[in-house]
């Protein structure tokens, strides 16, 4: 039998960018590709809800208490503080998908990134979207309309931040037209999807039955 794609190791895959350059669109693109068989780690956090957020959809929104105890308790697998307030990714949730040989999908910004990378190599891939220029990402921004005028600057300011970490990522996409960013992604996934040492032992059964043919 050819080895199927659930036999491989499961992929972390990062998408970070400076607020406002596409990422949430981009993740949810992906998981409504249901043949991708993504699924979505959802991070806890301190921030206020958005009018167009779900609680334990989008997020979970809790409180500054309930989230120090979870980090000091051991079950955030990273945490960091962005704009201000708290985030954090639960672990379990994750351990799971990747021991079913699953792919997890993590949007997260650089500081997160960088703990996710040391604690899980090789199995990380992290992709870094930039908006095509500060005029553009300004103007998503107030397109959103979802947050305060404060919140805006607080995201504009802290960009120049943020883009400057580009040199950590794997893949780089400028998120110019959309549906082209969008094509780029899936290209990147399958890609690393087929990566020899991903796949090592499914292949190597698979080659020693076509050897014995
Ligand atoms: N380290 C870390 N960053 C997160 C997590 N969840 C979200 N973020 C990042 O926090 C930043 C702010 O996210 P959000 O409040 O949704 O604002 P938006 O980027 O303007 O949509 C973004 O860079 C997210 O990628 C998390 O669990 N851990
Ligand atoms: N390629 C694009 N062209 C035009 N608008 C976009 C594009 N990508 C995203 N947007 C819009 O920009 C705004 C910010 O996108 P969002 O995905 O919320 O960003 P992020 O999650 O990175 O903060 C949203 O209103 C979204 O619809």
């Amino acid at each position: 039998m050819p080895p199927t794609p659930s036999s491989r190791r499961g992929i972390v895959l990062i998408l970070s960018s400076p607020s406002g350059a596409g990422k949430t669109t981009l993740t949810r693109m992906l998981l409504q590709d249901r043949d991708l068989d993504l699924t979505l780690s959802i991070s806890v956090t301190t921030r206020t809800r958005r009018s167009s957020e779900v609680d334990g959809i989008h997020y979970s929104f809790i409180s500054e208490k309930r989230f120090v105890a979870m980090r000091d308790a051991g079950e955030l697998l990273e945490w960091a503080e962005v704009h201000g307030n708290f985030y954090g990714t639960p672990r379990a949730p994750v351990e799971e998908i990747l021991a079913q040989g699953r792919d997890s999908l993590f949007d997260i910004d650089y500081q997160g990134t960088r703990q996710v990378r040391e604690k899980l190599g090789a199995d990380t891939v992290t992709v870094f979207i930039l908006p095509p220029s500060m005029k553009e990402l300004r103007a998503r921004l107030e397109r959103r309309a979802e947050d305060p005028r404060e919140a805006i600057e607080k995201r504009l300011d802290n960009a120049r931040k943020e883009i400057a970490r580009w040199k950590d990522y794997d893949y780089v996409i400028v998120n110019d037209d959309l549906q082209r960013a969008f094509d780029d992604l899936i290209a990147i996934l399958r890609a690393e999807r087929q990566r020899r040492p991903r796949r090592e032992k499914e292949i190597e059964k698979f080659v020693a039955q076509l050897l014995s043919e």
